[in-house]
């Protein structure tokens, strides 16, 4: 069965809050590569409130960030020819920037879906675009410029 990205990452930069699958504590968000996209799939507890009945922004913005910077990993492997059919990979991205755009109410109770497609890679900088959605409906857009760490 296909392994999520965070998988794949090297043990000591798998602890994240957001998406590392050595944090007990954290979301552990998963992303996979389909095609030319990536997803994630994420149902907020209850705790993540804004306004009763919607999702709190930081958690939508730590999911697109989780999801983006995996997304970019998953990305620059294509481009490198590395396979994502191994046990781990020698790439991993963090945040230089991350651009959130707010477009409606996340309601609470729903599987939310976060997509991501590349808009470019330059060295070792991605940019990936990104929708999360509930019900087809797409709540909030970003985009995040993910920066390759250095072997
Ligand atoms: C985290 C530290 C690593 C330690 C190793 C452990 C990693 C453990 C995994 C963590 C996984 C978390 C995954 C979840 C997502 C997060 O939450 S990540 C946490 C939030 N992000 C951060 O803390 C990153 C803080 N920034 C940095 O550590 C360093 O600036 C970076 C991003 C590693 C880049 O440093 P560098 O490797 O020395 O590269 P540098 O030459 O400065 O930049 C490379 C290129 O990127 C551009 N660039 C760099 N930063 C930016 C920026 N903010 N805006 C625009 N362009 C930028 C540069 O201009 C340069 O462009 P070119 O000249 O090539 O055109």
């Amino acid at each position: 069965m296909k392994k999520p990205i965070q998988d794949l990452y090297p043990e000591n930069l798998a602890h994240c809050y957001g998406c590392g699958k050595n944090n007990t504590q954290g979301h552990q968000l998963k992303t996979y590569l389909e095609g030319e996209e990536t997803i994630s799939r994420f149902t907020p507890d209850l705790k993540y409130t804004a306004i009763p009945g919607s999702v709190y922004g930081g958690l939508i913005a730590s999911l697109l960030d989780c999801h983006g910077t995996a997304s970019a990993a998953a990305f620059a492997c294509v481009a490198e020819g590395i396979s994502l059919e191994q046990a781990q990979i020698p790439v991993r991205c963090v945040t230089g920037n991350l651009n959130v755009n707010f477009k409606a109410m996340t309601p609470q109770g729903k599987e939310l879906v976060i997509m991501g497609k590349l808009k470019h890679i330059e060295g070792r900088k991605i940019t990936v675009e990104m929708t999360l959605s509930a019900d087809n409906v797409v709540c909030a857009t970003g985009e995040i410029l993910a920066i390759k760490l250095r072997e």
